[in-house]
């Protein structure tokens, strides 16, 4: 199975509201879509969205990472010498993790296809079925009280609140939120970079203080602030969970070493795709850290393949894949299916990806 070509697009898909975290603002998912074309007429599906404000990734990046050395190094490799390939997409280029995570996917995909087995299960099979939580936007407590109220009517038990714009507000909007949906919803927190270390630790204890039942924080203090990570991990009542300090398998070996949080956040955007995600995995299980599988805005081939991964692995007990239910539409044809909470894997060889609705992507 010989690489031919690889094609790029973008699909553009509206969100259900405006996604607003401590570092950015955005009213829909722009990605760029990968097909790897092979001269025994498979192809395989790739996607990566520009998260610039916590990759440094932007489209045009992507798009030129790929067209100018990922591509150029990979057309006529075969996809059995699958290491090889896998490594040259890491190796050709520094960074751009998100460029090298679109092709990964697709890499993965012509894989499973040409052995005839879905990812999950090339890659452990410990399940099928995995239950997300979803993503709730910063804003004013009210505005944020009725939108989680409004994802426990979808059928959401677990919730994922985005905090640290005005950081004065962040226990009204927690207090709010838990009053809004009782005791039994699960509630983690995403910070998001914007607490300093003390503040992090005040805020934090606070809300224990106030009975809130806070799961867990998500990256409380600035990305390269590890011993201010460490502080707060420390210091508060509430689990710290690592994710813009988390890019590459040596970053995860690096924290759990340190102690310096509780848990990690692999997504496949910031360690650049499947390859190097199993390797946090297998330093996770070598150190007893639970790890989260997490998404940025993305739709929904590859969130399919983040969701092969957390369907393959148990040390991954937290799931935030709930990119393509914030979106308005879904333009994927195939693989796993996102019935709110809960998303089946598919049973399909490689991603089980068919293809894009006619008309919803652009090709470059
Ligand atoms: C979408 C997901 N629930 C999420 O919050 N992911 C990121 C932010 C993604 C983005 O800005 O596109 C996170 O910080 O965990
Ligand atoms: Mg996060």
């Amino acid at each position: 199975m010989k690489i031919t070509e690889v094609r790029l697009g973008k699909i553009s898909v509206p969100l259900r509201v405006p996604f607003k975290t401590a570092l950015r603002s955005v009213d829909s998912v722009e990605d760029v879509v990968v097909e790897i074309h092979t001269d025994t007429g498979h192809t395989g599906y790739g996607e990566a969205p520009p998260t610039g404000a916590i990759t440094g990734d932007t489209t045009g990046a992507i798009i030129g990472a790929i067209q100018d050395h990922i591509a150029k190094s990979i057309i006529g490799m075969d996809v059995d010498d699958f290491e090889d390939v896998l490594q040259k997409v890491q190796k050709c280029v520094v960074k751009n993790s998100s460029a090298k995570a679109a092709v990964d996917i697709a890499l993965w995909d012509l894989y499973g296809q040409l052995y005839k087995i879905p990812v999950y299960k090339l890659m452990g099979g410990a399940r099928k079925n995995i239950v997300t939580d979803i993503t709730i936007s910063v804003n004013d407590p009210e505005t944020m009280a009725a939108d989680a109220i409004n994802a426990i009517q979808r059928g959401y038990d677990c919730l994922k609140i985005k905090v640290g714009v005005n950081p004065k507000l962040d226990i009204d909007r927690l207090a709010a939120v838990r009053k809004a949906v009782g005791d039994d919803v699960c509630i983690r927190i995403d910070a998001n970079t914007a607490w300093e270390p003390k503040e992090a630790v005040r805020i934090l204890n606070g809300m224990q203080e106030k009975g809130l039942q806070i799961e867990l924080v998500e990256q409380p203090v600035k990305a390269h602030d590890l011993e201010g990570l460490k502080y707060v991990t420390e210091n508060s009542y509430v689990p710290v969970l690592a994710d813009e300090s988390v890019f590459s398998p040596e970053d995860a070996v690096k924290i759990m070493q340190m102690r310096a949080a509780d848990l990690v956040n692999i997504k496949l955007m910031k360690c650049g795709g499947l390859y190097n995600a199993l390797k946090i995995v297998s330093a996770a299980e070598v150190y007893g850290v639970e790890c989260m599988l997490g998404c940025m805005l993305e739709a929904k081939i590859s969130v399919n393949a983040a969701v092969e991964l957390a369907c393959a692995k148990k040390i991954i007990t937290k799931i935030d894949l709930d990119g393509p239910v914030l979106c308005s539409e879904d333009p994927i044809i195939g693989g796993a299916v996102f019935n709110e909470k809960n998303i089946t894997v598919s049973d399909e060889p490689g991603l089980g990806i068919k293809g894009i609705e006619p008309g919803k992507i652009q090709y470059l």
